[in-house]
């Protein structure tokens, strides 16, 4: 996990100092979490924004591509929060409470494969609950590649059934009346949800942060009763595991994940361009469905941003922040060929 932090500027939020605001952003994988992210550090004005990034996959590749607005950057343990009661998480709140800097307000990017719950009674149900007021659940949703059988991930509708506000980006993909269909199914199944749209999450901040619109009381009645029994079954999945493995190295393993799993791959060597090329239209699993990572090319001084969701890929450069250069991959899907995929993009490296 990773936070991170901006300087505020001018004067647009006013914010009662009573338990620190909590965001949390949910949304399926490639959905445009980390692109809202960015946009929020972007224009948060006089807001003090600290951000946890939680992600699916040993490399963090997120927290590498946030605009770090402040330099105030600090590396946590790349845990897994879809615990209730998590350390990793809490530990993490803490550091943020704790900083001698003033912090305003706290954003969570949780990983496309978890459900929320576990997340949110993190902040309802643990000593955080006193230390912070936890201001809404945002899901992201990709309104190109969204239906209600999203992907027959269990993850993917409950992180819409717990989103106070439902954002639907990528509306520059998808037409209109795609775009108000979605609107009006999630307006039936959800029709308390602010429903909002945008591309490349660019969203007028006051809608979405410091809005109140948790409903705190729906978590300690109904829905704690339905989900309790989803959440003392992922703990018993979750327990097993840890006691046969690293937990935090094998995500792949934990089956509260819906059964994705992710296969990193890293490199001191450069790739050749025609070869990397040709792996992404050849020979890449079927069953990828989401990648991402930074790729150095023998043949550029560039930095290339990977980013691969669902058929689409794109590749965007930008200077090396430091001399060293290196190559992250991960790629995330159902029933991964491990081996076949890094023995491919091992092929694609410079001699
Ligand atoms: N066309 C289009 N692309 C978008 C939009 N928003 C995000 N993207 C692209 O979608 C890809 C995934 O965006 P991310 O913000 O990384 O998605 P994410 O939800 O953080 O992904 P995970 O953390 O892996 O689940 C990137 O290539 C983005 O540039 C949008 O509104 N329109």
């Amino acid at each position: 996990m990773t936070v991170t932090s901006t300087k505020p500027q001018n004067e647009i939020f006013d914010l009662p100092k009573r338990g620190m605001p909590v965001t949390i952003i949910t949304g399926f994988l490639g959905s445009g979490k980390t692109t809202l992210l960015n946009h929020i550090l972007q224009n948060c004005q006089n807001l003090k924004v600290a951000v946890l990034v939680n992600e699916f996959g040993d490399i963090n590749i997120d927290s590498q591509l946030l605009v770090s607005v402040d330099e105030d950057m600090m590396e946590l343990s790349n845990g897994c929060i879809c615990c209730t009661i998590n350390d990793g998480l809490v530990n993490a709140v803490y550091n943020v409470l704790e900083k001698s800097d003033r912090i305003d307000y706290l954003v969570i990017e949780t990983t496309g494969v978890a459900d929320p719950l576990p997340i949110i009674m993190t902040f309802l149900a643990t000593d955080l609950r006193d230390l912070t007021r936890l201001d809404s659940v945002l899901t992201v949703v990709d309104s190109e590649t969204f239906t209600p059988e999203h992907f027959e991930s269990e993850a993917a509708i409950n992180q819409v059934a717990y989103g106070d506000i439902i954002l639907l980006n990528k509306t520059d993909l998808a037409p209109e009346e795609k775009v108000k269909e979605l609107e009006d199914y999630i307006g039936s199944v959800k029709n308390e949800a602010r429903i909002l749209r945008s591309q490349y999450g660019k969203i007028q901040l006051p809608l979405i942060l410091d809005v109140g619109l948790a409903q705190l009381d729906s978590y300690s009645t109904t829905k704690t009763t339905d989900t309790h029994h989803h959440h003392e079954h992922d703990h018993h999945h979750e327990h097993d595991h840890h006691h046969e493995h690293d937990h935090h190295h094998h995500h792949s393993d934990h089956l509260a994940n819906d059964g994705f799993m992710s296969v990193s791959f890293q490199s001191d060597r450069p790739f050749i361009v025609e070869k990397f090329q040709n792996f992404l239209t050849d020979k890449i699993s079927k069953n990828v469905f989401r990648a991402k990572g930074i790729v150095w090319f023998k043949e550029s001084n560039l930095r290339y941003i990977f980013q691969l969701s669902g058929k689409r890929y794109d590749m965007n450069t930008d200077e090396w922040p430091t001399k060293k250069r290196s190559t992250q991959l991960v790629f995330i899907g159902r029933n991964l060929p491990a081996d076949e995929i890094r023995d491919l993009l091992y092929k694609c490296l410079a001699n």
